[in-house]
């Protein structure tokens, strides 16, 4: 195979997860983005996390909550759990990388609170301890999978959302996760700010 039909091959399954993902998971981010907006409203924020890739979509949400998407309003309250590498290196050093994150949300989590957890294959370790010890703070945990959802999936509540996108490909589980964080973030505007 030569190299640019090795890309189209890349394009079209992208373009293949997606439109299957459009079929499955339109509900489930609707519902994210009203646990997400009912916190913002009560004065919560939202902590997000992920390992890699998902390190970066969690900052890539953070981002665009604390700054701006695509339309002038107040700063947003966010914060990403995989920023801060004094305090990664040392968790991880003094106990373990899977307490990377839960240490953080037992010391800033607050009843109210939710947490977007991000993981393709759902399986990460530290993940999966964030959300235990968010849900000990009383907070609402969105989880970004895919696969089979992995262990984070026995791990949600009734009032928690896992968006579990339908592939087994942790590349083209990651595209449809940026897109479900660019659908959270005009959903959040939305009904904040309302009209565009
Ligand atoms: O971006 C990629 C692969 O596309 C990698 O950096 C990937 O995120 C890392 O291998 C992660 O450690 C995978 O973790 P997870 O998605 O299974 O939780
Ligand atoms: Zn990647």
């Amino acid at each position: 195979m030569d190299f640019q039909n090795r890309i189209l091959t890349h394009f079209h399954n992208s373009i293949d997860t997606k439109s299957q993902a459009s079929e499955v998971l339109p509900a489930h981010i609707e519902y994210a983005s009203r646990l997400m907006v009912d916190s913002l409203l009560n004065e919560g924020k939202i902590l997000s996390c992920g390992n890699g890739g998902s390190a970066g979509d969690a900052q890539h949400f953070s981002s665009e909550l604390l700054n701006r998407f695509e339309r002038e309003r107040p700063s947003l309250p966010a914060m990403a759990l995989s920023t801060d590498t004094s305090t990664l290196t040392s968790i991880a050093n003094d106990y373990s990388y899977n307490e990377v994150f839960s240490k953080q949300i037992r010391a800033l989590g607050q009843p109210g609170d939710v947490l977007l957890a991000v993981s393709t294959s759902g399986n990460s370790a530290n993940v999966i301890q964030a959300i235990q010890a968010a849900h000990e703070r009383d907070m609402k945990v969105v989880a970004l999978s895919g696969k089979d959802g992995g262990n984070m999936a026995s791990l949600m509540t009734a009032e928690d959302c896992e968006i579990r996108v339908p592939s087994d490909v942790t590349a083209r589980i990651q595209e449809v996760h940026l897109l479900v964080i660019h659908c959270l973030c005009d959903l959040i505007d939305e009904q904040l700010f309302g009209g565009m």
